[in-house]
Parts: structure tokens; C-alpha cells; sequence
């Protein structure tokens, strides 16, 4: 992290003045927060603190060894590429760690001291640089994603558990019956995004370490460490943090050893007082092929899933990232999408952003027909291929009536409830219109059909175990 200057380029130094150093720090400072961001300037980068300079050496401090390794890897050229044209007599920049806790921990004083600008550091831990040391590996975060805020998160109904649990952990992580939080549901549905936003609040707030990677990350770490021999750092950076986050536990099912590290990892935490949130694709005790003990372990906190959406969802979704994107989108085209794309948020995202992406394009309003054409191939592969006999048949067998009651008279509730079932998923999985489905469904009335859609939505309202099984039977027939 040494940057070269010839002698004769270099400026005085003005390092007799604690202010200048001071000031020029401040200037650096302000630069990074504009190159790197608000979000990662706060995780990261207010966590140094000026220590010695000697020379034309200066050093920064930070309180960990995970954080000065993750600065020095990230960073670490930029800040001595920053210091040196600031401040053109510092040369080198060396990140130490200042031990958190240390009575003699250095109070950093600027001093206007002629010869030691800023107190010395005597807690810091000096740099051991054995050779053939492995290498302490430092990229073990990945940086939180800005986009994915609270307040960029859209809140319905099959979602609005899981985001007010996260907001809960945000505000006051580590609280009883809350630790860990487990975030579990579909693909594309926003765990990600809740766990960042989590993260970004946190750091927001300030003075909070948060470390963030998919479980496949943290296995490719592990099995780096044991390569290199660096187990011992690799533990250490990890327990070092205040809040762990963990994204798609399920990648672990099977890695033994792995999950063997995370749960020793997971207890070290917890029993520090420390956060721990984790995402998969199933509830813990659903996650079979992971360990009994960490499955339990899993579920000893709160655990929160998130539904499939609900097409009022996707509406407001796709509202208000039509909103922001600035490009006008008719309401009958967001309706349009809000029906066809019904698998999860991502894609419908996906799809939004490519119309959005075309108006920009061509500078031409987007209108259903350009959006028939420009989402040609998408829409292709979401065309419903369910028929309604499908549907009536695998409605049948599960609320175990007769097939012919699909279509009889019979309006006992044991008979009707689950034809009012097919219809509604008539409704959301074919493109048929009410007058077809009611003709299938015993010629009934288009009215009849329209009151059974409307009152299984009301009734997944209130009933959520009714819920879930309209759901299982819309994914077995989606799938
Ligand atoms: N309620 C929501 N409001 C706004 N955007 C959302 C919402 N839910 C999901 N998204 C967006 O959908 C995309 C996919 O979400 P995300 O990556 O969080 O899903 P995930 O559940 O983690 O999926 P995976 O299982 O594939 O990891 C992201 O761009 C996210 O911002």
C-alpha cells in the first residue's frame, strides 16, 4: 500500500500543524463518503481513526483486526492514494489495530506537538508479519446493497409479518424472542432485500458492525481458511461482529462440516449478545439434510415467512417502481403485468425495467400493445398452460369431493367451498374469462364466478392456514 513519490515532488510537510493533518482527513474523509457512498462510508470508513505519524508514514487506526483487514483490502490503495495528494509528505499509509477495550487504548489527541502530531497509540497491536504467514482473509463481507432499503420495500399482506419483525431487529437488535431472526419463502420474494435493509439501517444508526454474505460465501471462506490454514482468523472476523446476516441457508444442506463451523459460529454469537439473521427457501424444521441441533437452534428465535404475492401486491410493487424510475406506465398495462407475471418479484421487476429501459430507449410512451411486443418472449413463458379440468380434478382430490361436484348443484359448504376454490384458481391461473370458467363449471353465472373469487381472496385474508393451502395447490399446479 506504498505509493512511490520522487523527492523533489514532494511538498513541505506541514505536519508540525496537528490542524492541517486534521483538516487534510476531513478532506479525505469527505471525498470517500462521495466516491464510496453513504451506506459503505459508515460501515466502514468511520471506524478509522488518525494515529502517528512518523516520518512520512501515517497511521490509521482501527478498532479490529477484521475491520482493518477489510479496510487495508478494499481501501487501502485509495487511501494512500488520497493522503498523498492531500497531504503530499505522507508517502505511506500503515492501518493498525488499535484493541477495543485496552485501558491504554490511545485517546487520539491531536496535539500541536512538534514531534508526535497525534498521541501515540500505545494499545495498538503491532503489525505481526511472520513469514509464511497465511494470509488473513479479509473479503469475507459482502457490501450491503443501497437500493434495498426499508424504504424502497413495498409492504402487503403475504409480506408484512416478515418486514415488521426485520424493522423490529433493526431498532433493537438482540432482543429477547427475536435472535436469530429467520427469514424464510419463495424465490424472489425479498428476504435479500429485507436483509440488507436491516443492514443498512443498522449501519445507519451507527457504531454497529454488520456483516453480510450468501451461506455459499461462507462456505468457499471456510474451506479457503482451512486451505491456508487460517481458521483461527476466519472465526475470529467473524465473531468480531455485532449483527451476522446469512442469506440462503439451504446451500448448506449436506455441507457438514460447514454447518458444523456456522453453528459454533451461530452459539459464540448469541451467547455474546450478538444478532444473527438468516434466510432460506424453507422453514428450519422444513430443512431436512440440515443438522437436528442447528435446525433447532434455527428456530429458537422468531422465524417469519414471506407468501407469494398476492396480485394487490404486485400492483403496489410495480407502482412504485414505476415511480421511481420516472417513466409514465399506464395503469392498464401494470394491471396487465400484475396478471401475467405471477411467479415472484424479481421477474416482475425484471420485466418492468425492461419496458421502462425500451421507453427510455425510444423515447416513446409505453402502451399495452408495445408492452405485448417488447415483453414478447417473457410473457411466452408465463403463458398459463393449466386447464381448468386440471385444476377442478387436483381441487377435487384435495378437499376429497367428487369431480362431479365441480359442476353439480349441491351447495352444501363442504361441496361449494372448494368449487368457489377452482374457480378463483381458474381465475388467477388460466386466461379465461368469467363467462367461460362459470360455463365449465356447470353453466353457471359470470356473477357466481366473480363472488367466488372475491370471497376465497377475503377468506386467505382471515384465514391463514386456508391461505396456505390455496397457495400449496396454485404452486402444485403452477409447477
Ligand atoms: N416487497 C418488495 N418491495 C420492493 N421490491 C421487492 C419486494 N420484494 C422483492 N423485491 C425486489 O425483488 C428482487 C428480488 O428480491 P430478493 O433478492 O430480496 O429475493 P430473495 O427472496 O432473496 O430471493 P432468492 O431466494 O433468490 O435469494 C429485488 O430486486 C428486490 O428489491
Amino acid at each position: 500500500m506504498t505509493i512511490g513519490v520522487d523527492d523533489d515532488e514532494r511538498a513541505s510537510p506541514h505536519l508540525e500543524d496537528g490542524k492541517a493533518l486534521e483538516e487534510s482527513w476531513l478532506q479525505i474523509c469527505s471525498r470517500l463518503k462521495g466516491e464510496v457512498g453513504e451506506v459503505e462510508y459508515r460501515t466502514w470508513l468511520t471506524k478509522i481513526a488518525l494515529g502517528p505519524v512518523d516520518g512520512d508514514e501515517i497511521t490509521l487506526l482501527l478498532p479490529t483486526r477484521f475491520l482493518r483487514d477489510w479496510v487495508r483490502s478494499q481501501y487501502g490503495d485509495r487511501l494512500s492514494e488520497l493522503w498523498n495528494q492531500v497531504l503530499p509528505s505522507i508517502r505511506r499509509v500503515e492501518l493498525q489495530v488499535a484493541r477495543p477495550g485496552d485501558p491504554s487504548a490511545p485517546a487520539l489527541v491531536l496535539e500541536s506537538d512538534t514531534s508526535a502530531v497525534v498521541a501515540a497509540p500505545q494499545g495498538v497491536e503491532a503489525e505481526e508479519a511472520p513469514r509464511n504467514a497465511p494470509e488473513v482473509r479479509s473479503d469475507l463481507v459482502t457490501a450491503l446493497d443501497t437500493r434495498f432499503t426499508f424504504d424502497t420495500f413495498v409492504v402487503g399482506k403475504p409480506n408484512e409479518f416478515a418486514y415488521a419483525c426485520a424493522r423490529r431487529v433493526a431498532e433493537k437488535p438482540s432482543s429477547v424472542g427475536f435472535n436469530p431472526l429467520f427469514l424464510y419463502g419463495g424465490v424472489g420474494l425479498g428476504k435479500t432485500h429485507l436483509m440488507h435493509a436491516i443492514g443498512a439501517e443498522l449501519v445507519q444508526r451507527g457504531n454497529v458492525s454488520v456483516a453480510y454474505m450468501s451461506a455459499e460465501k461462507f462456505m468457499y471462506r471456510f474451506i479457503a481458511a482451512i486451505r491456508s490454514q487460517s481458521t483461527m482468523e476466519f472465526k475470529e472476523q467473524l465473531r468480531s461482529v455485532d449483527v451476522l446476516m446469512i442469506d440462503d441457508l439451504q446451500f448448506l444442506i449436506g455441507k457438514d462440516n460447514t454447518q458444523e463451523e456456522f453453528f459454533h459460529t451461530f452459539n459464540a454469537l448469541v451467547d455474546a449478545g450478538r444478532q444473527i439473521v438468516v434466510s432460506a427457501d424453507k422453514s428450519p424444521s422444513d430443512l431436512s439434510g440440515l443438522e437436528d441441533r442447528l435446525r433447532t437452534r434455527l428456530g429458537c428465535g422468531m422465524v417469519a415467512d414471506i407468501h407469494a404475492t398476492t396480485f394487490e401486491l404486485r400492483i403496489s410493487i410495480l407502482e412504485a417502481k414505476a415511480a421511481a424510475s420516472g417513466v409514465v406506465v399506464p395503469a392498464k398495462v401494470l394491471e396487465f403485468l400484475a396478471h401475467k407475471i405471477t411467479s415472484n418479484v424479481r421477474e416482475l421487476e425484471g420485466a418492468l425495467n425492461r419496458l421502462i429501459a425500451h421507453a427510455n430507449l425510444f423515447g416513446r410512451p409505453v402502451t399495452l400493445e408495445a408492452t405485448q411486443d417488447v415483453l414478447h418472449d417473457i410473457l411466452k413463458a408465463h403463458d398459463r398452460r393449466v386447464t381448468i379440468e386440471e385444476i377442478q380434478k387436483k381441487v377435487a382430490e384435495h378437499w376429497n369431493i367428487r369431480l362431479t361436484d365441480m359442476s353439480s348443484a349441491r351447495r352444501a359448504r363442504a361441496v361449494a367451498r372448494p368449487r368457489q376454490v377452482a374457480m378463483y384458481l381458474a381465475k388467477q391461473l388460466t386466461s379465461r374469462s368469467l363467462p367461460e370458467i362459470g360455463r365449465k363449471f356447470g353453466n353457471r353465472d359470470h356473477t357466481t364466478v366473480m363472488h367466488a373469487v372475491s370471497r376465497v381472496a377475503e377468506l386467505m385474508e382471515r384465514d391463514p392456514a386456508f391461505a396456505e393451502d390455496v397457495e400449496l395447490m396454485r404452486r402444485m399446479l403452477e409447477s
